[in-house]
């Protein structure tokens, strides 16, 4: 697979925190924006259409449906609006690129890429596994379980969104990153042999290895790549502005390392950056840090 960045990217603002248990992210589109997505993407020499943000409700004007899956029809709904911008995008030959928004919005992004890559490699970085379902979840956040729907399993509303076709190969689905896993997320994820790199990989092998390897697995045999980037995969030191901060994440220069492998392979065709929360942020600085991580993503380089 070779499928050369594409010049053209489609920015897509999703300000929903429903699926978190905190508000905050829902204000995560504006403060990237604000830490200058736009200019650094132009001027890396990228053209930019800007198509705004999806409407989502607050917490206060909705129905918490239940209690396993808090939520659930806004969070269907966005999904739903979600994944169709990005498949209208991806049919226009555009770079999907997603601001979030808590990481329940991967359910829409991963739907809408699938419909134009059936053979789909995610990248998949997180502090956390986010592969929860009804009955596993200690929490009822359904951006605690959008890599169990996108791998099929979960609630049919959820594994439902953009048609029942295809769904990703767990074989091609790589964790980086992961540090704190709750009992169900580690049976679910033994039983459908997703590769995870936690922590522990990342300080003895080095990110550089893990990037080869995780490169070398999403890469063979598919036709794109996504990268979910959950900026709580970041240690809490650098990034500080996320609802469920873990201790002992990767440091600054870990992630650029692995954005920069990732942009050196050529193999990315769509990404998405979220749990950006400005209520615990500090000056915008996670913010800023998301959108420099783009701009290593995306080609970025010192020299
Ligand atoms: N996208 C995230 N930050 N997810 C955090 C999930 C935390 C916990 N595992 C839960 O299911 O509630
Ligand atoms: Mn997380
Ligand atoms: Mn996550």
């Amino acid at each position: 697979m070779n499928p050369t960045i594409n010049n053209r990217i489609s920015i897509i603002g999703v300000p929903l925190d429903l699926g978190a248990d905190r508000r905050g992210v829902d204000m995560g589109p504006s403060a990237i924006r604000y830490a200058k997505v736009g200019e650094k993407l132009q001027a890396l020499g990228y053209e930019i259409d800007d198509k705004g943000d999806i409407a989502a409700n607050r917490p206060d004007s909705c129905y918490v449906d239940g209690t396993s899956l808090k939520y659930l029809d806004e969070i269907e709904r966005v999904n739903t609006e979600l994944c169709h911008m990005v498949a209208e995008e991806m049919a226009k030959a555009r770079f999907p690129l997603i601001l979030g928004g808590d990481h329940s919005i991967a359910i829409g992004t991963i739907s809408g890429v699938l419909q134009h890559k059936k053979k789909l490699g995610v990248l998949w970085f997180d502090a956390h596994g986010d592969i929860n379902t009804a009955a596993t979840s200690p929490s009822g956040n359904i951006h605690g379980m959008p890599v169990a729907v996108c791998l099929g399993r979960g609630h049919e509303r959820l594994t439902g969104v953009g048609g029942r076709a295809a769904k990703l190969d767990p074989e091609k689905f790589v964790m980086i990153g992961i540090r704190d896993l709750d009992p169900g997320e580690k049976m679910l994820l033994k039983e459908l042999g997703v590769v995870v790199y936690t922590m522990h990989e990342i300080d003895i092998m080095g990110m550089a290895k893990v990037m080869e390897e995780a490169i070398k697995i999403v890469a063979n045999g598919t036709e794109g790549v996504h990268v979910s980037f959950d900026m709580d995969v970041i240690d809490p030191l650098h990034a500080p502005g996320v609802g469920t901060p873990v201790l002992g994440g990767l440091t600054y220069r870990e992630s650029h390392l692995a954005m920069e492998l990732i942009s050196a392979a050529n193999i990315v065709t769509s990404a998405e950056f979220v749990e950006v929360n400005t209520v615990l942020d500090n000056r915008n600085q996670t913010a800023k840090m998301a959108v420099d991580l783009m701009g290593s993503l995306l080609g970025e380089r010192v020299l």
